[in-house]
């Protein structure tokens, strides 16, 4: 894999200079996810600090094979370019749920500082249904309706239906505390940034221990959106329209059945990392 990775590595991994001062580094921070945890506010929000230079797009470069395969030039190729002092920031929320990500990310970046936002698991499987419905219909693709893919005929909840599986935080994290230490992760609490992201964003500063910069006034609630937007040297802006979408309605039932099913996998997370959520 070695191989891989430095193929082509001509300025080396400590970085790729620009004429005016700027480098791009390996990230020293990564979001790992989770998919539909809130990791597009979460970068945005972070980007409200001097000393943050966020990668723009998703890299997917642990996860898919063929980014991979491109080995660590085109992966500094993708970071943006950041002054001396600022900290770089990627954010790939498939991550966490790939098994072979945290292995390889911590062969080539073990000191990375890792953050992992998290929601509520039954309503990240919600967002997740919502997000992959609204894709099949600009396919004009057929799609299923929520309770066919939740619950099988024999009332059974639909262990092979993938978006369950990633609400699953136990599992997927015994594997990133094989290869990091947990003070080295981070979790933020997706429904509290929700709710009232500036506790939430503090928190993540001093967790990296970045002067503190972001304040209240960079945040103010659209009532339009439902959803706290930016506010960042008087110019605002929410996020896009993919972010907050309204979730399907589900029968009682089958949300009692789901927030039944997570209760042992929550506790065995929560377990994990020594805090708790308040999940349903
Ligand atoms: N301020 C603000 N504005 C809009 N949306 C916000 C915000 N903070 C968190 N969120 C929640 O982010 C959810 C999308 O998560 P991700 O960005 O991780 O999605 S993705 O995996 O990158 O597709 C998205 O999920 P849905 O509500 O299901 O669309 C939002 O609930």
């Amino acid at each position: 894999m070695t191989s891989v990775l430095m193929h082509g590595l001509a300025d080396g991994a400590a970085g790729v200079a620009h004429p005016n001062g700027t480098v791009r580094r390996l990230p020293d921070i990564v979001i790992i996810g989770v998919r539909k945890g809130g990791t597009r506010a979460l970068i945005e929000m972070l980007s409200l600090h001097g000393d943050v230079a966020a990668a723009e797009n998703e890299v997917h470069f642990f996860d898919w094979e063929s980014h991979f395969q491109k080995g660590l030039p085109w992966y500094l190729s993708q970071m943006p370019y950041a002054l001396p002092g600022q900290l770089t920031v990627e954010k790939t929320p498939a991550y966490f749920t790939s098994s072979k990500v945290p292995r390889r990310l911590q062969q080539v970046n073990p000191g990375a500082k890792l953050l992992l936002i998290l929601r509520d698991p039954t309503e990240r499987v919600l967002s997740d249904y919502t997000q992959v419905y609204h894709n099949r219909l600009l396919k004009h693709k057929q799609h299923q309706p929520i309770e066919e893919v939740l619950v099988l005929k024999d009332g059974g909840v639909n262990l092979g239906y993938k978006a369950l599986n990633r609400s699953l935080y136990y599992v997927h994290m015994q594997n990133w505390l094989r290869h990091f230490p947990l003070d080295s992760i981070h979790v933020v609490d997706g429904d509290a940034l929700i709710r009232d992201p500036f506790p939430e964003v503090k928190r993540v500063e001093r967790f990296l221990r970045l002067e503190p910069q972001i304040n209240a006034a960079n945040f103010y609630f659209n009532r339009t959106k439902g959803f706290y937007c930016l506010r960042d040297h008087g110019r605002e802006r929410c996020l896009h329209d993919s972010k907050g979408r309204a979730h399907p309605r589900v029968a009682p039932d089958i949300l009692q059945k789901l927030y039944r099913f997570f209760h042992e996998p929550n506790r065995k997370f929560f377990e994990l990392v020594g805090r708790t959520f308040d999940w349903n």
